[in-house]
């Protein structure tokens, strides 16, 4: 069983983060989904379809960590098992978000299959928690898009555990995967993201 008072302060941390994140359009029609956590047992992650602009309470619900529904009769994301292997592999933590913005999607289709993005040199790199240095690189994976959610999950477990330092990730031609200790963090790192991922097409622009 979870705290319902705990359960609240998660839910309401999605449902503002649903605003901020739809406003800059990087959650377009009802693309995207946001989960914080509970307890070390359950996440609070939203509904499966509903439009991330427009959260309300009965648009977040509560998963285990295995993504079974608890106490709800509602269908969670489609892709809540890619939340859920997260919380698992770092059990701190706090809050995961995935979004659709036009530049994860036209960079994911850009980097060639089997390379991962590599991110190096950007002062803003020191805005993902651990980093301290403009000199390190920033291994961002692109996976293949699928519909396969159990097996994506696998791949993201077994990269993840290898490289447990890297924030992230993409999914080719569908969006970013990214988490934190904190919501705050978390946003933190979308916008360090989309920050990283602009430079990088402006790059290609000028130096194709
Ligand atoms: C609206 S298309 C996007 C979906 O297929 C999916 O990728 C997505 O991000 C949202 O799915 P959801 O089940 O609402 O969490
Ligand atoms: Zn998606």
């Amino acid at each position: 069983m979870f705290d319902v008072t705990r359960y609240a302060t998660a839910a309401q941390s999605v449902i503002e983060a649903g605003r901020f994140l739809y406003d800059r359009g990087w959650s377009p029609a009802t693309s995207s989904n946001y989960s914080a956590r509970i307890d070390a047992e359950h996440v609070a992650i939203t509904v499966s379809g509903r439009h991330k602009g427009k959260l309300a309470t009965d648009d977040v619900m509560v998963v285990d960590l295995h993504g079974r529904a608890v106490q709800s009769q509602c269908k969670s994301s489609a892709e809540t098992l890619l939340h859920t292997v997260i919380y698992r592999l770092f059990p701190d933590v706090g809050a995961v978000l995935h979004t659709h913005s036009v530049k994860a999607t036209v960079l994911s289709r850009l980097v060639p299959p089997g390379e991962a993005l590599e991110l190096e040199g950007y002062e803003l790199q020191k805005a993902f928690n651990g980093v301290q240095t403009h000199e390190g690189r920033l291994t961002i994976p692109v996976f293949d898009n699928t519909q396969d959610i159990p097996a994506l999950a696998e791949q993201t477990r077994l990269w993840f555990d290898e490289h447990r330092a890297q924030p992230g990730y993409l999914i080719r031609g569908h969006g970013l995967y990214t988490w934190g200790q904190t919501m705050d963090d978390c946003l933190r790192h979308i916008e360090a993201f989309e920050f990283l991922l602009e430079c990088e097409l402006e790059t290609m622009r000028v130096r194709p």
